[in-house]
């Protein structure tokens, strides 16, 4: 009986995917139709998600999967939404910045969460489109104009950078991925992208050279991805294995967890001067319910820090300005 209720008292999460028929969006959104916390999925695009929708409606697990095609369904499919995940905009292409998205990511940006705070303005948001750095700030005018904004439960997806510097640090270490943990604090983007080496574990013992070789590859890793696939997008599988990993901790907190330990990019006083940081902290069913200290950090991770404090600091302006003069 205590193990019925105990069931019975766990939500069945309503997620949806703004952009699921993207890139991103088709596999993120297989994964999550795989997964035994989510009650329902809803795929929203403005091109092709009624046959995504079929297409893995007929995947066999407790899943309920709808389609929404349009800015005229956009609120039917918020409605009800616990996590919004947000992959809608246009990727890079060799030789761009992910700053080179921001015209017309941000307007996208700005629409979708005009919708959700008309439609689902309690929901957990979890940013994927670019510039994260300056998507996330945006979404947080937006909240705060409507009177929904909470801090606590608006995310910059940063997963695939912790992702790729556990699978680094892995290959160098001759260990399974698993076993190693690396913070990555910062931002979403070349050096606002800080992985913090001197803490991995396994420890790992490199020259000061490959110290700084390493951290380049980290922060380059997107830019990679990039130049691999020459004119045809951006990362795509890994993000959509970084996302889901990410919803997966929401929906553990969501339904009641206390003890999910995730990094994210959030609206965060870790370190002053910068209103916006991704580092570490604990998810509870009110979203962000602690922040986890930076801890100590090496003469060049400190200097890692310095160095994109500017970069980071006008990203963020970028973002509150665009929304300022949308809100005017
Ligand atoms: N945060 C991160 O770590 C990462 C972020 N990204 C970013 O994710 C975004 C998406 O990348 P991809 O999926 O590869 O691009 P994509 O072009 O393959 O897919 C984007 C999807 O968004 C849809 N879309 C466009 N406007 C929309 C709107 N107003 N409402 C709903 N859907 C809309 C498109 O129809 C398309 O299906 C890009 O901005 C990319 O830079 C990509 C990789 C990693
Ligand atoms: O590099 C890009 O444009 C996409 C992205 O954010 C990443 O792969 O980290």
């Amino acid at each position: 009986m205590d193990r019925i209720q105990k069931i019975g008292s766990h939500l069945s999460p309503k997620v949806a995917v703004l952009g699921a028929a993207g890139g991103i969006g088709q596999p993120l959104s297989l994964l999550l139709k795989l997964s035994p916390l989510i009650g329902e999925l809803s795929l929203y695009d403005v091109a092709n998600t009624p046959g995504v929708a079929c297409d893995l409606s007929h995947i066999s697990t407790g899943v309920r999967v709808k389609g929404y095609l349009g800015p005229q369904q956009l609120e039917v499919a918020l409605q009800g939404c616990h996590l919004v995940i947000i992959p809608a905009g246009v990727p890079r292409k060799p030789g761009m910045t992910r700053d080179d998205l921001f015209n017309i990511n941000a307007s996208i940006v700005k629409g979708l969460c005009e919708a959700v705070t008309r439609a689902c303005p309690h929901a957990w948001v979890a940013i994927i489109s670019n510039p994260v750095n300056s998507t996330v700030p945006i979404a947080a005018e937006i909240f705060k104009r409507a009177g929904t904004y909470d801090p606590a439960k608006l995310f910059g997806v940063t997963t695939l950078d912790v992702i790729r510097a556990e699978t680094f640090i892995a290959e160098i270490a001759g260990v399974d991925p698993c076993q190693v943990h690396v913070p990555v604090i910062g931002g979403h983007a070349g050096v606002t992208i800080l992985p913090v080496l001197s803490q991995a574990t396994p420890r790992i013992q490199l020259s000061e050279e490959r110290l700084k070789a390493l951290t380049a590859r980290i922060q380059d890793a997107g830019t990679e991805v990039v130049q691999a696939k020459a004119g045809t997008g951006s990362a795509t599988l890994s993000m959509a294995h970084a996302a889901a990993r990410f919803a997966e901790s929401c929906l553990r907190a969501i339904n009641g967890d206390a003890a999910v330990l995730e990094y994210g990019y959030v609206d965060s006083k870790i370190v002053p001067g910068l209103p916006f940081f991704s580092s570490r902290f604990r998810l509870g069913r009110n979203g962000v319910e602690e922040f986890i200290a930076l801890g100590p950090l090496s003469p060049l991770e400190v200097k890692g820090l310095e160095v994109m404090r500017e970069e980071l600091l006008s990203s963020i302006k970028k973002g509150v300005d665009f929304a300022g003069k949308q809100l005017k």
